[in-house]
């Protein structure tokens, strides 16, 4: 039995820099990894594919490059397996400075293996038990397989097993049109290969209002991204580059021929092979860890932080945990979950930037409110740039006029969704942001404009 301050269960985005906390603070810790330092973030989710979404960036504008008056002598062509060559750099990278740093942790052991629970007190990892009066659990999740008939005897990949492709799809089909599918389906499209989206909903990012999935989705399919909407998987075969995807909707071909089969459906957390039971820790219905508004469990001294705990699924909800927990328990200072604005963005190009409420939300809560939209057409910033699709949107409350929420589908809206974020933090008036002096020629420039084109949400 080896006794420790505090084990940490996993290094994703929440348990190096609380480790590093906890060391700071004298702690004597275990930290504990079954996989690759840094987890889903760093290996097989937001970094790589933001470095592969670039890479489609720049093919996709030496397509384009005749539009500004550049002249590429001969063909465009995408060198597949340097694109992975550059993601793997940039990712590696990452999960190096993750190890490094959490070794160089003072006070802290660092093992190799995967960790359960034996008690709520004791951890066991490649047969050697530790025991700890605080434990951290930062386990995240995987891909979701759904219950497709045919899919376990059918050769697929996941946003983790993508990673590896080094060859150019002949012809990816995407089960799922949310955010993994549709960050996929425009990178590969813009590679080369014919991408078609499997989605079951009558449409793209259901989550989003619905003006937002539908310039989203005409976006995509004028990059020449074939999407079935609407449509069940009723059964896939086949094998290694010839699979079959039947289809189960009102419109378009029931069987469609693909090379490769990516799975975004959806994640599960990796609670199901944690002994949760032994530590009587409780779970949700779909494994999520309950956790209270400090992210506490039922059980005292064991805590749940990011992906696992189901009360965020990005790496800046993982990370604002870690600062949650470290600021309950090092700080006495009582930040909670509930402090915080959801936000979030979609990678696809232009990225879509997202703060608060959507205008269902704000439907729904029966708020009355006012909006404002403009289309990226008219930004000047968006023009020059020769990328003008999309449009912002903006909602604020109609009494104490503080802003609800933002949708903003745009060139460099990943950015200027900040401003307003920053501006709900506050919780200032929108009059405040209106009258701030913006620069010249951004496209945030164009928000206090917008804000002075506020109308209630009927007559908008
Ligand atoms: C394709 C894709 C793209 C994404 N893009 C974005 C994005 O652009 N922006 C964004 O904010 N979010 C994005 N996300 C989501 C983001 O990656 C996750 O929300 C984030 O990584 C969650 O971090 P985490 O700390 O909860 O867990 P993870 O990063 O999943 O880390 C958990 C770690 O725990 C380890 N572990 C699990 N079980 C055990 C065990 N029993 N013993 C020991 N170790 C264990 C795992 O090996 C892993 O290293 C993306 C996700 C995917 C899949
Ligand atoms: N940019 C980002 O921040 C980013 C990028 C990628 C992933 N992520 C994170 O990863 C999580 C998971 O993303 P995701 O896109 O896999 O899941 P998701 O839960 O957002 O969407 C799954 C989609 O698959 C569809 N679907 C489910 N079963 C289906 C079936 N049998 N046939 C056809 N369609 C089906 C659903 O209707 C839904 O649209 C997200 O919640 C997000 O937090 C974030």
């Amino acid at each position: 039995m080896h006794d420790y301050d505090a084990i940490i269960i996993g290094t994703g985005q929440a348990g190096p820099a609380l480790a590093a906390r906890l060391s700071e603070a004298g702690m004597r810790l275990a930290v504990i990894e079954r996989k690759f330092f840094g987890g889903t973030c760093v290996n097989t989710g937001c970094i790589p594919t933001k470095a592969l979404v670039a890479s489609a960036y720049a093919a996709h504008m030496a397509h384009r490059a005749a539009d500004f008056g550049v002249a590429i002598q001969g063909e465009v062509a995408v060198d597949m397996e340097r694109v992975k060559a550059r993601k793997d750099a940039i990712s590696g990278k990452s999960r190096s400075g993750v190890e490094s740093w959490v070794r160089g942790l003072a006070n802290c052991t660092v093992l190799q293996g995967h960790a359960r629970f034996t008690g709520p007190d004791t951890v066991v990892v490649g047969g050697e038990t530790l025991r700890a009066k605080r434990i951290f659990i930062n386990v995240g999740g995987r891909a979701a397989a759904p219950p497709i008939p045919g899919l376990d005897s059918t050769p697929y990949l996941t946003n983790s097993s993508m990673m590896d492709v080094s060859e150019l799809p002949e012809h990816l089909v995407v089960i799922g049109g949310s955010y993994i599918g549709l960050e996929f389906a425009q990178m590969y499209r813009r590679f080369g290969s014919r991408v078609t989206v499997v989605e079951m909903a009558p449409r793209l990012i259901a989550r989003e209002d619905e003006d937002i999935s539908a310039a989203v989705a005409e976006i995509l399919e004028k990059e020449g991204v074939a999407l079935r909407l609407g449509a069940e998987c009723t059964s896939v075969s086949g094998r290694e580059g010839s699979i079959t995807v039947k289809v189960d909707c009102t419109r378009g071909a029931p069987e469609i021929a693909a090379s490769h089969l990516l799975v975004a459906t959806g994640r599960r957390p990796n609670t199901d092979d944690l002994g949760l039971d032994a530590a009587g820790v409780e779970t949700d219905e779909r494994g999520y860890i309950t956790v209270d508004d400090q992210l506490r469990t039922n059980v005292e001294g064991i805590w749940a932080l990011g992906d696992c705990n189901g009360r965020g699924a990005f790496t800046h909800t993982a990370y604002n945990d870690f600062e949650i927990v470290a600021a309950n328990l090092l700080d006495d200072d009582p930040r909670r979950v509930d402090d915080r604005i959801p936000a979030y963005c979609l990678y696809t190009d232009p990225p879509l930037g997202r703060a608060g409420m959507s205008e269902a939300e704000a439907r729904k809560a029966g708020k009355r409110y006012l909006v404002a939209q403009r289309p990226m057409a008219r930004v000047g910033r968006a023009v020059e740039k020769g990328e003008a699709l999309g449009f912002m949107k903006i909602l604020v409350d109609a009494g104490d006029r503080r802003i609800l929420g933002a949708a903003l589908l745009g060139v460099g809206c990943d950015e200027v969704v900040h401003t307003i974020l920053d501006v709900m933090y506050a919780k200032a008036p929108y009059d405040v942001m209106q009258r701030a002096m913006h620069i010249h020629p951004t496209v945030s420039e164009l928000l206090p404009t917008m804000l002075g084109d506020l109308k209630p949400a009927d007559a908008a």
